[in-house]
């Protein structure tokens, strides 16, 4: 089954003059790691805003063409049916954590969609052990390495239980080591059963994709 399929996509910015996508049309199976690579400025990070429906609900343009996740057309899915389906994390994991502690970031997501306090705590403690960082429930985000930042930021996306994790350049603010670990997560959640997207243009990184699909 495919997870995403997208049909004569094409979408222009308001205000800008020409189509940053043009008739795209490409499918994305269920439980695979899918690499999307293009040259800069082509448009990768405006596909996955599409995927996500950040596109047109916080980026408005023209839109046309269709989005479906898992078979149902996005455009006629609100928000609370669309996060969890959806999760997107991006290059920059400083500015997706904000609170005080690591145990306020992974529940704030869930206690904002009114998740009872029990099934946070189940998936808190499934989710520090996923990333390793069980001893770190209480620190501050803020103290942490970039691959650390990101392997939480990634956890954060994760309580809210999506099918598809989409991750925009997850590993350009990360080294070596951190790539590493985050690579042997993303795996990890590929056999849990998850869809993975990775916009990436280092090779090194997309190894672990099932498919590369060219934009
Ligand atoms: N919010 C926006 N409003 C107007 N134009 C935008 C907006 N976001 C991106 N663009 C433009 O859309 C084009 C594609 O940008 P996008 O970030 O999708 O490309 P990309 O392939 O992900 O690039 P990179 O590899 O450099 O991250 C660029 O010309 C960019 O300037």
């Amino acid at each position: 089954m495919n997870a995403v399929e997208i049909r004569d996509l094409s979408f222009k910015y308001k205000g800008s003059k020409e189509n940053i996508l043009k008739n795209i049309n490409l499918e994305i199976k269920k439980g695979e790691i899918t690499a999307i690579v293009g040259k800069s400025g082509c448009g990768k990070s405006t596909l996955c805003r599409c995927i996500c429906g950040l596109i047109p609900r916080v980026y408005p343009g023209k839109l046309s063409g269709d989005v479906l996740l898992f078979g149902e057309h996005i455009k006629d899915m609100n928000l609370a049916q669309i996060v969890p389906v959806v999760g997107m994390i991006f290059q920059n994991p400083s500015t997706q954590l904000f609170s005080p502690t690591i145990e306020d970031e992974l529940a704030f997501g869930p206690e904002n969609l009114c998740v009872d306090r029990e099934e946070i705590g189940k998936r808190m403690n499934a989710m520090l052990e996923v990333i390793h960082m069980e001893d770190y429930r209480y620190e501050n985000p803020n103290h942490l390495s970039g691959g650390q930042q990101q392997l939480i930021a990634i956890a954060s996306v994760l309580m809210l239980n999506p099918k598809i994790l989409i991750c925009d350049e997850i590993m350009s603010w990360i080294d070596e080591d951190g790539r590493d670990v985050v690579k042997k997560v993303l795996l990890k959640l590929k056999r849990e059963g998850k869809t993975i997207i990775m916009v990436d243009h280092n090779t090194e990184n997309i190894e672990i994709a099932d498919k590369i699909i060219y934009v």
